[in-house]
């Protein structure tokens, strides 16, 4: 399958945009992570690889988390070893100390720890309240800023919560700013149930920017549960954000989460910055025929709409 060619539309020059943006691609971890099957580690490796191979820079590997709580991912130790060495970025997520040990063990230079806006979220997918997780982080990210390790910090239930509904802009921008203040790099802004919508997340990032958070930390993670998600992207690129989280076909979701659906898929994300003129450096045609194959592996067509644009006559 080939992309090129396809008259795609000619980019009409907008101030507002950014040039380039860096896609941090998630389908290894966020979307395998949510898969009723485990996938064999050679075929994540050989996802991890193909995702590279389509240009494709900051690619998130995996979870060292307790096995028991995301079994998809127990086989971390036997999948970093057989990417560690590609030329990309692999943050992998670490929710605490014992986790950070287990990915410098062998070499991570970026790890993620993930916090939650809301007290539900929280205990579901830490065990925790908000403020005993951002107590378990602190020490993962002192000794990683020690190890000049890059850390992101993720921030779910952005924007709506299952259990609780909407969430209030302070609750968010507070968290952000715990995570900034411990010393965080990046924050990923997750809307993990996939409720945002363009107006909230403007009058999210307007908080943010009010607290003094600067946009150039922020990147965004949107599910398209309500197909808002590429929507609500170009509203945070208007605001300065140039970071965005995709994964590669659409895959995800989250185990802790009840109504989590997919994430925004990379292709249709790489489809809309095209045509929008902005730089991405990935191969749309590559893109598509690695998640075309992981398709394969899963046993069903990829939910991106791009994929299916592309590739109708090979699912
Ligand atoms: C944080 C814990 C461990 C707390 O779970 P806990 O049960 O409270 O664990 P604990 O601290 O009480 O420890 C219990 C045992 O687990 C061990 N243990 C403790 N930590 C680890 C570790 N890292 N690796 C291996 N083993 C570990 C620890 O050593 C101990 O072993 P024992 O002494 O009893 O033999 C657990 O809740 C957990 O692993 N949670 C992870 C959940 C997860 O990965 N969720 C998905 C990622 S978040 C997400 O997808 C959202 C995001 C990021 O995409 C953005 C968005 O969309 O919003």
């Amino acid at each position: 399958m080939n992309a090129a060619g396809l008259g795609l539309p000619m980019a009409v020059p907008d101030e507002k945009l950014p040039a380039r943006v860096r896609i941090h691609e998630v389908g290894a971890r966020d979307g395998l992570q949510n898969e009723k099957a485990v996938v064999p580690v050679e075929v994540k490796a050989e996802f991890i690889r193909r995702l590279a191979g389509a240009g494709l820079t900051t690619i998130e590997a995996t979870s060292f988390v307790h096995p028991d709580w995301v079994p998809q991912l127990a086989d971390a130790e036997q999948l970093f070893p057989r990417v560690g060495g590609l030329p990309v970025a692999l943050p992998v997520l670490v929710p605490n100390l014992r986790g950070l040990d287990r990915a410098l063990a062998l070499g991570a230079r970026r790890v993620a720890v993930f916090a939650s806006a809301t007290e539900s979220f929280a205990k579901a997918n830490l065990n925790r309240t908000v403020d005993e997780a951002l107590a378990m982080f602190e020490p993962v990210v002192a000794r990683a800023k020690a190890e000049d390790v890059h850390v992101r910090g993720y921030l779910s239930m952005c924007f709506g919560d299952p259990w609780e509904g909407a969430v209030p802009l302070a609750q968010v921008v507070g968290v952000c700013r715990a995570l900034l203040d411990m010393g965080c790099d990046e924050l990923s802004l997750g809307d993990t149930i996939g409720v945002a919508t363009p107006g909230h997340v403007s009058a999210l990032i307007t908080a943010l920017a009010d607290a003094g958070v600067p946009v150039s930390a922020l990147g965004v993670h949107f599910h398209d549960t309500y197909g808002q998600a590429l929507s609500n992207t170009l509203t945070a690129l208007r605001h300065g954000v140039t970071t965005v989280d995709a994964s590669a076909g659409g895959l995800g979701g989250c185990p802790y989460a009840k109504s989590a659906t997919g994430n925004l898929a990379t292709e249709d994300l790489v489809w809309m910055l095209r045509g929008l003129g902005i730089d991405t450096g990935v191969d749309l045609g590559r893109l598509v025929a690695t998640s075309v194959w992981m398709a394969a592996h899963l046993g069903r067509p990829s939910p991106s709409r791009t994929v299916r644009a592309l590739s109708h006559q090979e699912q």
